[in-house]
């Protein structure tokens, strides 16, 4: 499989290669070449497979630069019920109410679905950088989930040392601890004095210096790298087969979304031949997905626009994948692509607009923080099911949007520990949380506070590398 740039720039690169280098050379993000297809025949044979076997089969579909025993063993040794809370089936879905399920992808080290994709990435840089003999210095940005993921996952991996970009005072305290109190020599945390959209902008602009990004290694854990993507593509399906009894069932999911990085993995996974009926977009307050879902016009807002919300890791209002999407509705014009990208706005044409539902399953919703607590407590009171803030964005956009007779999987993206202090308005208690995390938020914290300044952080990574 060979992969190409949505922005049209550049030769066609293996995996391997688009694994280390994170953003395309032209700004864009990689996409395949084209979508492998999915018979009949191949969903009945994957129905039964273990998680680990699964994403084999789907990762070699889109990996020809490793060796299949290596591809398998990696990830026979990601995908472990123990590094996902004892699950055997690593993503279960656990049923709400008779065609109502939430699909646990929050089971692992963090405590969030990113561990899904960056347990497994991790594992693949490793292998890379052993292969090649190099090492490689990630720069990433979070909204309060990708850091910590990332830093769990690279923290014990030789030859890699993570700069991880965070917005200054706009994570729970939670999520902070989890990343502020790893004393890891190779683990670097910078808060931004910004939002996200801050923290995104720098790691693009980094990358897109290709003497620097080249000089000082730089890679990304974002996902700006397909191999995020494409490990989280697994769990679409493994959600389909629960739910589901025969291929000629369909059944809809709904993503509580920021960077559009999981919804698009669905989108991917409908593309290769899943039947997906619905793929609804939730957003929070920060609703420029829904605005455009709704309307057909993307108009990302400023950081003062850019509210603080009860769902952080949502707080985001330039969705780096969404680009990736977009190249597919455009039929992957690069031109046309770049310029849409790098206008401050843009707006579809009306077929255009019409076949984001009719031909891609795309709708939307957006929630709010009165919805958010009552949809937490009336789970809780209903279903006897704790939920975090961002689950609850979903669930919350799930129960306008389902189809009666389609199955609603709403993607678990986080454990309500997380975020005690809304988790206690909705509910009146303080959520349980893992024996070893209890009192995370009193260790001591190593964290370097800048300005939302490019050169600040360059300067940071050059003195670390002692360039
Ligand atoms: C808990 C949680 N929910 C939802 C999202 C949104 O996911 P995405 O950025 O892939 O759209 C994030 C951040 O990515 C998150 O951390
Ligand atoms: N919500 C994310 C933001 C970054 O998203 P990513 O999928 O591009 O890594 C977070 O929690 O950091």
């Amino acid at each position: 499989m060979r992969y190409l740039s949505t922005r049209g720039g550049g030769a066609p690169k293996r995996f391997c290669d688009i694994l280390l280098e994170g953003l395309a050379e032209d700004g864009g993000l990689y996409l395949p070449e084209q979508y492998p297809q999915v018979d009949a025949a191949t969903l009945t044979r994957w129905r039964s497979l273990p998680y680990a076997e699964l994403a084999f089969e789907i990762l070699s579909l889109y990996i020809d630069d490793i060796p299949a025993e290596d591809l398998r063993r990696i990830c026979a040794q990601t995908y472990r019920a123990e590094v996902f809370g004892g699950r055997s089936e690593i993503t279960p879905l656990h049923q709400l109410e008779s065609g109502l399920y939430l699909q646990e992808l929050s089971n692992g080290p963090t405590l969030a679905f990113k561990d899904m994709a960056m347990q497994l990435l991790g594992a693949l840089f490793e292998y890379e950088l052993g292969r090649r003999g190099e090492t490689l210095n990630i720069l990433g940005a979070t909204s309060g989930d990708t850091g910590s993921a990332a830093e769990y996952a690279m923290r014990a991996r030789a030859g890699i040392r993570v700069f991880m970009l965070s917005p200054h005072g706009r994570m729970s305290p939670f999520q902070q601890a989890q990343m502020f109190s790893l004393q890891d020599a190779n683990i670097h945390n910078l808060a931004v004095r910004g939002v996200f959209d801050d923290c995104q902008d720098i790691v693009k602009a980094v990358s897109n210096d290709l003497g620097y990004k080249k000089s000082r290694k730089i890679g990304t854990v974002n996902s700006i790298n397909w191999a995020r993507l494409l490990a989280q593509v697994v769990y679409y399906f493994a959600g389909y087969f629960q739910a589901t009894k025969s291929n000629q069932e369909k059944v809809s999911f709904t993503v509580p979304s920021g960077n559009f990085g999981n919804v698009c993995a669905g989108h991917v996974a409908r593309q290769m031949g899943l039947p997906i009926e619905q793929l609804v977009v939730a957003t929070n307050e920060n609703d420029v997905l829904d605005e455009f879902f709704r309307t057909g016009r993307y108009a990302p807002r400023s950081a003062t626009h850019t509210h603080a919300t009860s769902s952080p890791s949502m707080d985001i209002s330039k969705a780096s994948n969404f680009e990736r999407f977009i190249a597919d509705l455009f039929g992957r014009e690069g031109a046309r692509v770049m310029s849409a990208f790098t206008a401050p706005a843009f707006e579809l044409p009306h077929t255009e607009f019409e076949r984001l539902r009719a031909e891609f399953g795309f709708e939307s919703g957006a929630s709010r923080h009165a919805y958010r607590v009552s949809t937490i407590r009336a789970c809780w009171q209903q279903w006897g099911r704790l939920i975090d803030p961002h689950t609850a964005d979903g669930l919350k956009v799930a129960l306008a949007a389902r189809r009666p007779g389609v199955p609603m999987i709403v993607l678990e993206t986080a454990l309500p520990a997380k975020f005690e202090a809304t988790l206690i308005e909705a509910s009146g208690s303080a959520p349980p949380r893992p024996a070893a995390l209890v009192g995370i938020e009193n260790l001591p914290q190593r964290v370097q506070v800048l300005d939302a300044d490019e050169a600040q952080v360059r300067a940071v990574i050059d003195r670390e590398l002692g360039v």
